[in-house]
């Protein structure tokens, strides 16, 4: 990357992005129609700024392209940045949106006898298998993950293990599954992310953008 090409800001696809766009907007960033459009297969746009481009990718992916310098900019929950734990990304600006949980959960029925303070092993089915593995191996716990890409709440009912890790917000997934929260592993929110190699060679630009971003962020606190 020379300091003549657009820097490339990555946003996720998700429920993230309609929180995330008004806050884009107010640091003065607007994105090409197309991006808007649901129809459309293009996954970089063109803003109004011709030195910033902006992509639309999974949030998991936001990480590893800002990680491996592919953008130099993006927007992640730290549910995400906990989970890759990249050295590459620094994250200084908590956006205040995406406010969620990441918890452990399991049949309420078991929970009424459980006692999760004697486990010395526990199997989880998850989409974050290194947080969960470093949160039960912090009190000793053996966590053994069973990795998957959502609906995380099934397996309990379908027999696949007893508990799960997994986001929680208003607690209807869990409840309209016959699930309970029984131990909080991190409060979560989306951050600005910046790739720190692009940050020290091109620290002008990507300083004025974090600042915008710190501006935009404190109109709605
Ligand atoms: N229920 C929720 N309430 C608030 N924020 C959430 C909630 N669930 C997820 N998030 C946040 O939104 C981010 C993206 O979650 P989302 O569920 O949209 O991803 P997804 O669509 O399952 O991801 P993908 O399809 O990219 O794998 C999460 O990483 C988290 O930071
Ligand atoms: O506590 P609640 O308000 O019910 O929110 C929690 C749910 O939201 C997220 O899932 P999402 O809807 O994004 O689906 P997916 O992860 O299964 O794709 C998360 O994985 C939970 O399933």
């Amino acid at each position: 990357m020379t300091a003549a090409d657009p820097l490339v800001l990555a946003v996720p696809k998700g429920r993230i992005l309609d929180e995330a766009l008004p806050i884009i907007a107010r640091a003065g960033i607007h994105p090409e129609d197309a991006f808007h459009d649901p129809k459309s297969r293009a996954l970089s746009f063109a803003t109004n700024h011709p030195n910033l481009r902006i992509i639309r990718v999974r949030s998991f992916d936001v990480a590893t392209f800002v990680a491996f310098g592919a953008a130099q900019l993006g927007i992640a929950g730290n549910d995400v940045l906990m989970e890759f734990d990249y050295s590459e990304i620094y994250a200084p600006l908590d956006l205040g949106i995406g406010h969620c949980r990441l918890s452990v959960a399991e049949p309420r029925e078991l929970s009424e006898h459980d006692d999760p303070r004697q486990w010395s092993h526990v199997r989880v089915a998850t989409k974050y298998p290194n947080i969960t593995r470093k949160h039960f191996a912090a009190r000793g716990v053996q966590a053994e993950c069973i990795k998957l890409n959502g609906a995380m709440e099934l397996a309990p009912t379908l027999g696949l293990c007893k508990r799960i890790v997994d986001l929680v917000s208003s607690g209807a997934t869990l409840k309209a599954n016959g699930l309970v929260e029984i131990e909080k592993i991190a409060e979560v929110t989306s951050r600005l992310i910046i790739n720190r190699a692009a940050f020290k060679t091109r620290s002008r630009e990507i300083g004025d953008w974090l600042t915008r971003f710190e501006e935009a962020v404190n109109v709605t606190a």
